[in-house]
């Protein structure tokens, strides 16, 4: 079975600033993969890279086999065309720090848009899936509700049904609590532990280390645009190898 996400020697600058200097890891299929590490190590940019909003510069980077951005030929690389990147950021749900949600938009309507607009479902059945979805995530009350009227833990999680909602096979979520009041983290966590309960594979930039530990297969810890230490993820962060490593968890355990 190929990895759901494979990185070989992943670079990424911006002007002459380099981000990421060589990012090799794998994810498989089902798994949730944790990426931990200071501000500025490259974390969402690496993200970012997989969801096509950023453009790496050297190295290869797939998703479930397929490579992201370019077509091989020989030892060449193509860009792909709009129409075909297009189709590969389909298969895949990200979640950003800020909601991001269409203010004058309901919960439903925000869930509904990018399965009628992008893949051109019926609107009854995409309205039917929204409901589901919003049930799902504990939002079942909320569905005429307007961003500007929900908490922001309740605007992530009509998020995380947006992005459910194109049936993704992977799901990235670029430190998904950080934005919320301390009461309001346990919700968005949840949700998330469901699904990766239900076997979604996701990849997960955050600082809450009880989630990693608790519900991560694997952790990374990034510094500096490269991975300094990964594995499971109670054993780095019980028994972190790297004085890098050891630096950063002292401040945040
Ligand atoms: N579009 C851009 N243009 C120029 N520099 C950028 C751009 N995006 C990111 N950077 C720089 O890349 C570096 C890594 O940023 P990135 O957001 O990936 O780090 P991060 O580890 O996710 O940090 P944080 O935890 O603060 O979000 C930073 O120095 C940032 O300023």
């Amino acid at each position: 079975m190929n990895a759901m996400v494979k990185a070989e020697a992943v670079h990424k600058s911006f002007g002459p600033v380099e981000v990421l200097k060589g990012i090799d890891l794998e994810v498989e299929p089902r798994e949730v993969f944790c990426i931990v590490g200071p501000s500025g190590s490259g974390k969402s940019t690496f993200l970012r890279c997989i969801n096509h909003l950023e453009k790496i510069n050297a190295g290869r980077l797939y998703v479930d086999g397929t490579l992201v951005g370019y077509r091989e030929h020989g030892d060449k690389l193509y860009e792909l065309r709009d129409r075909e990147v297009a189709a590969q950021r389909r298969d895949i749900g990200m979640v950003f720090q800020r909601f991001n949600l269409f203010p004058h938009m309901t919960a439903l309507e925000n869930v509904m848009e990018a399965p009628v607009l992008v893949k051109g479902e019926a609107k009854a059945k995409a309205q039917e899936r929204a409901r589901a979805l919003l049930d799902r995530v504990g939002l079942g009350e909320k569905t005429g509700s307007y961003p500007a009227q929900l908490s922001g833990g309740q605007q992530q999680r009509v998020a995380i049904a947006r992005a459910l909602a194109m049936e993704p096979k992977l799901m990235l979520f670029d430190e998904p609590t950080s934005a919320l009041d301390p009461e309001l983290v346990g919700e968005v966590l949840d949700v998330m532990r469901d699904l990766a309960q239900d076997g979604m594979t996701m990849i997960v930039v955050t600082h809450e280390m009880g989630f990693a530990r608790e519900v991560g297969d694997s952790l990374v810890f990034m510094d500096d645009g490269v991975v300094v230490e990964s594995g499971n993820p109670r054993d780095v962060l019980n028994d972190p190898q790297h004085e890098r490593t050891k630096s950063f968890l002292s401040k945040v355990l």
